[in-house]
């Protein structure tokens, strides 16, 4: 059975550049002081950064939501990329230092973003619908599952580390973690793939100052590529392969939401075959 396409892969081959970053691109999520989301139809995904510095930052319901908070009917992922911060959940407080992740289950009323003794936190926030309530759960670096991947010699030497997915954080469909390249590595998700039960979000970061990655995106034989720069997210759909190649390593934090949360269930697709 075919799978009926909201967001079309036909469309995206038609699409200019402008037209390409405007619809898989979200490029303005980070402000000082600042909590700023996007609610998008991918999965139902939301994405979005909270910066807080001297202020506290509260979640909120947008209004398209419809809710009367914003975990109502939702689980919430955070991986903070900056300095260390905290985030208080329904009057818990969970301290996160860089890259130390909170997950937040349905049900959850008041989420709060703070610093941490006049440190900069960087909360990436990705969030999808929750059918169940999976206990708040932080993960320290040390707690992240760990997977090595490909080889210097190709250029793709880099390390996956797991937090919320079958093994680790239990939730109802997010799974998230980041990759991280080994230097002189450049290639991320090479070999590339797709996976039609999920979509994925990229948060590309500390890609080093003056550096930018060339990421690829579209279905197998119909690929695009979209420049992408520090701290920038890229969307990618079930039918898109989402694989990039940087001027230097880099880093990214990878989300799914979608039907299964099983990670290695992905096609692969040879080099050869992609166009
Ligand atoms: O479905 C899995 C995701 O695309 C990423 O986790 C892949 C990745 O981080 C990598 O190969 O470097
Ligand atoms: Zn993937």
């Amino acid at each position: 059975m075919s799978v009926h396409r909201t967001t079309s892969p036909s469309e995206a081959s038609m699409m200019d550049t402008q037209q390409l970053r405007e619809t898989y691109m979200i490029t303005d999520l980070i402000a000082p002081a600042e909590l700023r989301y996007r609610v998008t139809d991918l999965d139902r995904a939301i994405v979005g950064f909270a910066c807080p510095d001297n202020n506290q930052l509260e979640l909120q319901a947008d209004a398209s939501m419809r809710a009367s908070y914003f975990c109502e009917r939702r689980e919430l992922g955070i991986l903070n990329i900056g300095e260390s911060g905290i985030v208080t959940v329904d009057g818990k407080e969970y301290q996160l230092s860089n890259r130390e992740c909170l997950y937040i289950g349905r049900g959850a009323e008041e989420v709060i973003f703070k610093e941490d003794q006049g440190q900069k936190p960087q909360f990436y926030l990705v969030s999808y619908p929750a059918h169940t309530s999976y206990p708040t759960t932080k993960a320290s670096h040390a707690d992240a599952n760990r997977v090595d991947l490909g080889s210097g010699k190709t250029a793709n030497e880099r390390t996956i580390f797991q937090y919320i997915h079958e093994g680790g954080i239990k939730s109802c469909q997010l799974v998230m973690g980041y990759t991280e390249l080994a230097e002189g590595s450049v290639w991320n998700t090479m070999p590339a793939h797709t996976h039609d039960r999920r979509s994925e979000v990229y948060l590309y970061f500390d890609v080093p100052e003056g550096n930018m990655i060339t990421h690829l995106m579209g279905e197998p034989e119909e690929t695009r590529h979209l420049l992408v720069h520090d701290r920038q997210a890229v969307l990618s759909p079930p039918w898109s392969i989402h694989s990039g190649c940087g001027t230097s390593n880099y880093c990214f934090v990878w989300a799914m939401g979608g039907e299964n949360q099983t990670f290695d269930d992905m096609d692969g697709i040879d080099v050869l075959d992609l166009m």
